[in-house]
């Protein structure tokens, strides 16, 4: 079934590349999120993908209780573009975002970052995260990051009886941006990471190759890289506890949930875990809310995950 509010899809004028908007819904405010841009084996593989990701972040506005809709927004580029190209790609994009008039507003995501922010800023007002020192907030990775321990702290009450992880086993698939604050943030666990660019190996922590991160027994994964990685298949094999992170439509299917429920296996709901960011930027940037303030909100995320779970306060 069609649910979206709408798609638009654009070959750029000045790029010659393809990039789009999906909203999703705008019925409990101006749509938000992010633009991602990636390399995609099919045009309609981004389709599918910016139809996902907008739907979820309908959900995490409103499990993060924030007055938005969701949307998200694709361009269609590998890494090898070069800084002209880069640029007017992002022009045609801003072009693009502005059209909506506010009704969808930009943030960065995988592929893009707080300068690409301020490049949408010369054609549009509807960009948020521009660099510190233009006076946007940057990256919102640390909050995010902060959400996702958050939730974790609740979701190991929950599971282990204690959030004091020392001495539990904990896998990180993604050794990112967000993956590496969250392994620095994790107290006296034996950590292992994974991913799939081997200059991201070091020697803090353990190393597994990525094909095999999901069949690690450990007490706690962390999908920190890319979304559809819990499938049908993959929940037969893994051998974890807990799993809480920050990656985007972890599932395959909303089916998958109910077999990890089957096998015992708790898992807190992307939308809920990875709204770190969204939750900061919006505090920040449209309530005027500090710094301190901002993450006090973002700290919300573990009431909300002991909610869901039922944690006794
Ligand atoms: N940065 C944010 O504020 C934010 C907010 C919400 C959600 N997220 C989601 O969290 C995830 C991580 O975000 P990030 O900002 O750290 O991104 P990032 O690009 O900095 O890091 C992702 C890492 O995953 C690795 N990777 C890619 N495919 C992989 C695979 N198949 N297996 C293992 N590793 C793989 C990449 O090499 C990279 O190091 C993404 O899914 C993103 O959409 C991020």
């Amino acid at each position: 079934m069609w649910e979206h509010e709408r798609l638009v899809v654009r070959t750029g004028r000045r790029s010659g590349l393809t990039t789009m908007v999906a909203v999703h819904s705008t019925e409990a405010g101006p749509a938000v999120g992010g633009c991602r841009m990636k390399a995609y084996g099919h045009i309609t593989d981004a389709v599918t993908d910016v139809l996902r990701l907008s739907k979820a972040m309908t959900l995490k506005c409103a499990a993060a209780g924030i007055p938005h809709g969701g949307a998200k927004s694709v361009i269609v580029a590998g890494r090898e573009l070069t800084p002209d190209l880069r640029r007017a790609v992002l022009l045609d994009h801003a072009e693009l975002i502005d059209e909506f008039g506010g009704a969808y507003r930009a943030g960065p995501d995988v592929g893009t970052g707080p300068d690409d922010m301020a490049v949408f800023r010369e054609l549009t007002p509807y960009a948020y995260c521009l660099p510190e020192a233009q006076g946007g907030t940057g990256s919102s990775s640390g909050p995010t990051a902060r959400g996702v321990l958050a939730a974790l702290r609740a979701a190991s009450r929950h599971t282990f009886g204690t959030d004091d992880l020392t001495g539990r086993k904990v896998v990180i698939s993604g050794f990112g941006s967000v993956g590496e604050l969250i392994a620095k943030g994790i107290e006296g666990a034996d950590i292992t990471v994974s991913d799939v660019d081997e200059s991201r190996r070091t020697d803090e922590y353990g190393w597994v190759h990525p094909d095999e991160a999901y069949e690690v027994e450990a007490d706690v994964l962390v999908p920190a890289a890319v979304g559809g990685v819990l499938s049908p298949e993959t929940v037969r094999r893994l051998g974890v506890k807990l799993i809480v992170g920050p990656a985007n439509n972890q599932l395959t299917d909303d089916g998958v949930a109910d077999l990890l429920a089957e096998r015992g296996i708790v898992w807190v709901p992307d939308h809920v875990a990875s709204a770190g960011g969204v939750i900061y930027t919006l505090a920040r940037e449209d309530d005027g809310a500090d710094h301190e303030a901002a993450l006090k909100r973002v700290d919300g995320i573990e009431k909300t995950v002991e909610r869901l779970l039922g944690v006794e306060a």
